[in-house]
């Protein structure tokens, strides 16, 4: 197959495009791919880490508000429309998916011109804005959630769940934490970050608390975002740390999944889907800066069913988050049900499901 994926900005929308590639490479090895984003977004670093072939095409998200900036956005994202069409002519796709985030419209909306089968994959219960706009033009639609069905077209849409939760399903522990970072394979492990990008209000409260974190009977790793990373460590001896690993952030994600026995997080659609997929309890804090407060519909559908706590950004302190993980790590019964009702509504299925879609768009 020769697959073109475009998705980006944010870690989320990239993930789930390479967890299909990463499908597709295993069950036809002659595949061909492409990958299409933007060079600021976060896809230009995780996408040239995979070795995959990257094109850019350079384009920004709208202002809500009526600037003069917009015109600037307009004139690229005709041009982004216009590059998008070259690269997809030369690279001759079979079919083009596009994984959310603004990049992904032009690349999307350009195959479509071109007669190239297109599928969007939808990740959070409530769209974004390029995914809404791609959604009269593509042939089919992907999504993770069953209340994002009611706001694309019928007869396009299909509940497949993310690959992400395909590709972490069945992980079983081994010794990754004590090879890379010195921890204890013998101890329970939390780990704690915020999105692909970090939380500032996350980490103040992670700060407050590592004095006590370090004197816990489990380990914690924080993975910061690359943006708070300086000032989480300021005055602080890393190497003095026995029980506590702080990083930037952790490429390998599903090393660090596969041994961690809680997880402390924004509730974004694909890291959900990571725990679902895994069955994986968590503490979910949905960020307050996403558009319809999307996080906090994601989180709930875990919340209902016992799979996660959660804890809101309001009520977050050094001493709420605290609480609530020890809540859980001291009672192991607790932790075990999470995990066994977070794997219920995991889709570990999805790659599997979303590859069947893309082999009846293939002309
Ligand atoms: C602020 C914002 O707009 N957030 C959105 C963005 O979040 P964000 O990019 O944070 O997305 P998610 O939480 O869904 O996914 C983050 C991904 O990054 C990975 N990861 C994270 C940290 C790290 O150190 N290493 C690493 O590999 C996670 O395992 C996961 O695969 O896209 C999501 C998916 O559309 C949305 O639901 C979020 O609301």
């Amino acid at each position: 197959m020769r697959l073109l994926v475009s998705g980006g900005g944010t870690g989320g929308h990239v993930y789930p495009a390479l967890s299909l590639v990463k499908y597709v490479k295993e069950v036809e090895p002659d595949s061909e791919f492409m990958y299409v984003g933007t060079e600021r977004g976060l896809e230009s670093s995780i996408v040239k880490h995979e070795n995959l072939p990257f094109a850019s095409v350079d384009i920004q998200g709208f202002r809500r508000k009526l600037t003069f900036e917009n015109v600037t956005t307009i004139q690229k994202f005709l041009k982004s429309i216009k590059d998008s069409k070259r690269i997809i002519k030369e690279f001759k796709p079979d079919v083009v998916v596009g994984t959310g985030g603004y990049v992904c419209a032009p690349v999307v909306y350009g195959a479509h011109k071109l007669g190239v089968p297109t599928l969007i994959h939808e990740q959070n219960s409530v769209p974004g804005v390029a995914n809404k706009f791609l959604s009269r033009y593509v042939d089919k639609i992907a999504v993770c959630f069953e209340d994002a069905i009611e706001y694309f077209p019928q007869a396009k849409v299909e509940l497949t769940g993310n690959p992400r939760a395909q590709e972490v399903a069945g992980l079983s522990p081994n010794n990754y934490l004590a090879d890379t970072y010195h921890l204890d394979t013998a101890k329970k492990t939390v780990l704690i970050f915020g999105g692909s990008r970090g939380a500032q209000t996350m980490m103040n409260a992670v700060a407050e608390s590592l004095a006590e974190l370090e004197a816990k009977d489990y380990q914690t790793i924080i993975a910061t975002g690359k943006i708070y990373y300086d000032d989480m460590i300021k005055g602080i001896e890393l190497d003095a740390l026995k029980n506590v690993r702080i990083l930037p952030y952790i490429d390998n994600m599903t090393d660090v999944l596969a041994n961690t026995d809680l997880v402390v997080s924004r509730a974004g659609a694909t890291s959900i889907a990571e725990f679902t997929g895994m069955g994986l309890p968590s503490i979910l804090i949905p960020s307050p800066n996403v558009t319809n407060d999307h996080q906090t519909k994601n989180a709930m559908s875990l919340v209902k069913v016992g799979a996660a706590e959660l804890l809101k950004d309001s009520d977050l302190s050094g001493a709420s988050l605290i609480k609530t993980i020890d809540d859980i790590m001291n009672d192991p019964n607790k932790l075990q049900q999470m995990a066994t009702e977070a794997e219920k509504i995991g889709y570990q299925d999805a790659t599997t499901h979303l590859y069947e879609l893309l082999k009846a768009l293939q002309k």
